[in-house]
């Protein structure tokens, strides 16, 4: 592909990425996968400089641009050698006119970043949500220690014990020590947030929104494979990817459980009042994880927003109904507004006044409210709101 035919393309994609955002359709990774299935002659190249565009852009424009063309004239006003491809030669994208829109560029739309700044986010600790994230592994206790592990390239020690961070891209999935389940990718932050848990071996403990198990595996693994851990999830799709990750990893204490939305404590009813620490990974907007999934910024509304908050506060609920009195709940968003953090916990002490909040004990993390909080900017991690729970 020519240089402007690779704008065009991302000028397309772009358009798919709009249409998705607006439509609650695919996230950006699964267009541009889609898009080059389709298109076998664009080689790895060219694949990688399309890739790159369509994020850039993406990172680039606050609020959802009126189309790709206009994504991509914003990005080109801050860069020459970008708006010189705009040629009209080939399959490149078609000379720009005087007067054409261009996305004006900004972090995210307007009422998100006002959000973002009621909670305390703003400046270059705003703009670092939009970086790029490196690449954090954990080395798998179970099977390894990070002293002890050799592993094909050297990684960066990071200060959650078995943390290592290498630069964005490297293909550790490739490795046969990540075959072996001796390691599993995991951003520092999520790392951090798990032994914020404090999850110990012998300990009976429920993680509530387990997903494909990126945290369950976290928590076997600081229980030594000692105790009851059951991961439960509303959707069939993530939970069933856990089951072969936990065999890799050797993690043989882990079950799991389908609920049915709205009947979780149905199908939690033979675990009421018995664990030692549920963890509560809820649902949120993912504000934290930009870095990631920029485009994510886009598919939020106030609506959307007001959807999470208000599971946030049913799961803790939950929660409080599977412990043992005087055991813990850990509540964890990937979200830097107070509304999915602090604000989280104060309404649910009001609502329980027998909880108390206890300060997570963590090398790295800001306080805020009755939590903690890790960022991009302070902690090089993705963004994490993080509280931990005890009843009396
Ligand atoms: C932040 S993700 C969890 C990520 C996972 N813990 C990890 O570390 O990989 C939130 C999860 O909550 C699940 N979820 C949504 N509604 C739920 C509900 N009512 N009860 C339990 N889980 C729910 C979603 O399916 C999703 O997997």
């Amino acid at each position: 592909m020519t240089p402007s035919a690779r704008v065009q393309a991302a000028i397309e994609l772009l358009d798919e990425v709009i249409e998705a955002a607006r439509r609650e359709g695919a996230p950006a990774d699964r267009l541009i996968a889609k898009y080059f299935k389709q298109r076998r002659y664009a080689g790895s190249k060219d694949r990688r400089a399309v890739r790159e565009l369509v994020y850039s852009a993406i990172r680039h424009c606050g609020e959802v641009p009126e189309s790709g063309r206009a994504a991509m004239l914003g990005l080109a006003q801050t860069d020459a050698a970008l708006s010189v491809l705009f040629d009209g030669e080939g399959h490149g994208p078609k000379p720009i006119h005087e007067g054409e829109p261009r996305a004006a560029s900004g972090i995210a739309p307007d009422w998100l970043v006002s959000k973002l700044a009621e909670s305390g986010v703003v400046g270059d600790a705003a703009h670092s949500l939009l970086g790029r994230a490196p690449l954090d592994i954990r080395v798998n206790a179970l099977k390894a220690d990070r002293e002890g592990l050799e592993l094909p390239e050297r990684g960066e020690p990071l200060a959650a014990p078995q943390a290592l961070r290498f630069p964005a891209g490297t293909a550790v999935e490739q490795w046969p020590e990540y075959r072996e389940g001796k390691i599993e990718v995991q951003d520092h932050g999520s790392q951090l947030a798990c032994l914020a848990a404090g999850a110990m071996p012998g300990e009976t403990v429920i993680d509530l929104c387990a997903g494909a198990g990126g945290k369950t595996l976290s928590l076997a693994a600081s229980m030594r494979n000692e105790g009851k851990l059951l991961a439960s999830d509303t959707d069939r799709g993530r939970l069933s990817k856990l089951a072969p990750r936990a065999e890799r990893a050797g993690a043989g204490i882990i079950e799991t459980l389908l609920m049915n939305p709205h009947a979780e404590l149905e199908a939690l009813s033979d675990h009421r009042g018995s664990a030692d620490l549920v963890l509560v990974d809820a649902p949120c907007s993912g504000t934290g994880t930009w870095r990631r999934k920029p485009e994510a910024k886009w598919r939020l509304t106030p609506d959307l927003l007001q959807k999470y908050t208000d599971l946030q506060d049913q799961l803790l609920d939950i929660a409080s109904q599977l412990t043992k009195p005087g055991s813990r709940i850990a509540f964890i968003t990937c979200s830097l507004l107070d509304a999915e953090g602090s604000d989280r916990i104060d309404a649910f002490l009001k609502r329980n006044p027998a909880w108390q909040a206890e300060q997570p004990e963590l090398p790295l993390g800001t306080p805020r409210g009755q939590g903690i909080r890790l960022d991009p900017f302070h902690h090089g991690t993705d963004g994490f709101f993080v509280a931990i729970l005890r009843s009396a």
